[in-house]
């Protein structure tokens, strides 16, 4: 697919011909550097956008052809969305956030139950100024797995994250990964993060530069940057 950017007189070419397949349950990291088209593929993987040219599916649904209206079901009933920033409502607490997503959803997870799986039992009537910034990210982690989605589509989970709180974030993925067989797509700046990955992609000028398998993987916990 291509996605052609215009503002004025000013031609952005984000994605220059890019061809992904993800299978069910696998993780997928995104590197390359800044520019390089990786928020842009999500941003069309999740129904946020859509490309200029080709095709986007979601098992044997054709994404291209859906309305808004469409769009807005499949956004809200398969994809978990996980951003750099947490996106919490400052005036609920860890477990109103969640549950504020559950109150939408058809088979969702009860608020606890996701929080049990992100690591933070012992903190869901806690309001987000008093957590950390990786538990913080946690509690979006569950707000995002609550409904349980299909696809979850990270931009930059530990940007914001020294690697030790990061380290907690990734366990937490890698876990609803496992549990959930949740697909995910994870689009990082730290490089030892593809570690985790069953398949690297490189971005370069819109396009995948290299595509690897990894035959091993780490766990998490040995992950640093
Ligand atoms: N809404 C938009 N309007 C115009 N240009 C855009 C828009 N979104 C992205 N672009 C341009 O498309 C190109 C690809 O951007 P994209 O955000 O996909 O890159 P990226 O690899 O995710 O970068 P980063 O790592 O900095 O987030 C960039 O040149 C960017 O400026």
């Amino acid at each position: 697919m291509t996605k052609v950017y215009r503002t004025g007189e000013v031609e952005v070419y984000a994605l220059r011909g890019v061809d992904l397949d993800l299978a069910e349950g696998e993780i997928a990291v995104l590197l390359g550097p800044s520019g390089s088209g990786k928020s842009t593929l999500l941003n069309i993987m999740g129904g946020l956008d859509t490309p200029s040219s080709g095709t986007m599916h979601f098992r044997d649904e054709e994404l291209t052809r859906f309305s808004e209206r469409q769009l807005t079901a499949y956004r809200r009933d398969h994809v978990g969305f996980i951003f750099q920033f947490y996106n919490l409502i400052p005036s609920l607490t860890a477990w109103e956030n969640v549950a504020l997503v559950t109150e939408i959803s058809a088979h969702p997870m009860k608020p606890e139950e996701a929080l049990e799986m992100v690591g933070l039992k012992d903190r869901i009537h806690h309001f987000p100024a008093q957590l950390s910034g990786g538990e913080q990210q946690r509690v979006a982690i569950a707000r995002a797995i609550a409904k349980r989605p299909e696809v979850m589509l990270c931009d930059e989970p530990t940007g914001a994250l020294d690697s030790k709180t990061g380290i907690l974030v990734l366990e937490a993925l890698s876990r609803i990964n496992e549990e959930l067989n949740t697909t995910m797509a994870i689009i990082t700046h730290n490089a030892g993060i593809q570690q985790i990955a069953h398949r690297v992609f490189s971005f370069r000028d819109g396009r995948i530069a290299e595509a690897t398998v990894n035959e091993t993987r780490a766990k998490p916990s040995t992950v640093t940057w």
